[in-house]
């Protein structure tokens, strides 16, 4: 399929950089350990406000242990240094998504990337399929695992934030997620050769970005960046560098955050650059709601004046047809903008 003409990705990149200054750094320690204090309900607020205007801000003080964090690196570089035999051998299928895959599609265009996805072991609602693992690391599926976790235990803490933040109670989105969300974790590798360099393939169109301009399916998104910038936000026509913070992990909100807020929460357009001169790394948590979940547009946000924008949409179907437009060029990948009514 040919890319729009024109195309989001050709749009300018801005001169100034205000994200620096305007995506918060927010700082948790309170929001964890007493979720009513006055510093909680300040981080709250800066929660609620970045949602609706960047739909991306920065946490630090976020309750995951640096040892740990260190560890999911350690084990991230490890899987993509394999040989690339190894890693074809954990390739993922149109039926199972988990595992390793080096010709990945956003928007019908190939990306300049490698990705490793796995979900919760023994529970996957959507495709019924198991993860697979690297033989040659028996440290990286306990590590990898530990950390699904407690990227879940911060995601439903931020899910209670973004909940306030739309005068909800706490927990009302709650039951969408506990023991039954179809969140996953994927490890991005953006190297500086085309992966499929010297792989024989008939994927071979030109990967001119790391990630094309997407926006993420899910409720909300908690990502590990290295050192390296990349990542860049678009918004009123111009893109704008995601900076790195040391020991944050960066956050936005995706599509069914926008869709339960009807519009009050923006799920942002965002991309990664094609890397040239130094590789990069990265790890996206993509908390979802559970597979049978229905997002509709909450009642209360809802009135008179500011109508439902939405349809309902099953999550378990919609993820679905993403996953699969990710897979291979099935025609338009599926939107949010679809279902609007
Ligand atoms: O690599 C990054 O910084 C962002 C990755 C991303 O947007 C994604 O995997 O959906
Ligand atoms: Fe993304």
């Amino acid at each position: 399929m040919t890319p729009e003409l024109n195309d989001i990705d050709r749009q300018p990149v801005a001169k100034h950089n205000p994200v620096i200054k305007q995506v918060p750094v927010i700082d948790l320690a309170e929001l964890l350990h007493d979720s009513s204090s006055n510093a909680a309900l300040t981080a709250i607020d800066k929660i609620a406000q970045a949602c609706k205007t960047w739909g991306f801000f920065q946490v630090i003080n976020h309750g995951i242990a640096t040892t740990h964090i260190e560890e999911v690196w350690k084990q991230t570089h490890a899987l993509f240094a394999l040989p690339t035999k190894e890693k074809l051998a954990l390739m993922r299928s149109r039926q199972n998504p988990w595992g390793f895959y080096n010709h990945e599609l956003t928007k019908n265009q190939r990306d300049k990337k490698e990705v490793f996805d796995f979900t919760l072991q023994d529970f996957d609602p959507i495709y019924h399929q198991a993860n697979r693992w690297p033989r040659q690391h028996p440290q990286f599926k306990a590590t990898m695992l530990a950390h699904l976790e407690a990227c879940t235990t911060l995601g439903l803490k931020l899910l209670e934030a973004f909940c306030l933040g739309l005068n909800l109670p706490a927990r009302f989105l709650h039951p969408h997620f506990e023991g039954t969300h179809t969140g996953f974790v994927r490890l991005n590798y953006y190297p500086t050769k085309d992966p499929l360099a010297g792989i024989s393939t008939d994927h071979s169109g030109t990967a001119d970005l790391g990630i094309h301009h997407h926006t993420d399916a899910g409720g909300l998104t908690l990502l590990l960046q290295d050192h390296v910038t990349g990542l860049q936000v678009y918004r009123d026509g111009l893109w704008y560098d995601v900076p790195t913070v040391k020991g944050a992990m960066t956050v936005n909100t995706g599509d069914m955050m926008q869709v339960w807020s009807n519009d009050a929460y923006q799920a942002p357009i965002h991309r990664v650059l094609a890397m040239d001169h130094r590789e990069r790394y990265s790890i996206p948590f993509f908390l979802n709601p559970a597979a049978d979940c229905l997002v509709a547009p909450v009642p209360s946000v809802v009135d008179a004046k500011n109508p439902r924008h939405y349809k309902p949409i099953g999550w378990g179907d919609f993820r679905g047809k993403r996953s699969d437009g990710d897979f291979a060029d099935y025609g338009a990948e599926v939107q949010i903008s679809d279902y609007r009514i």
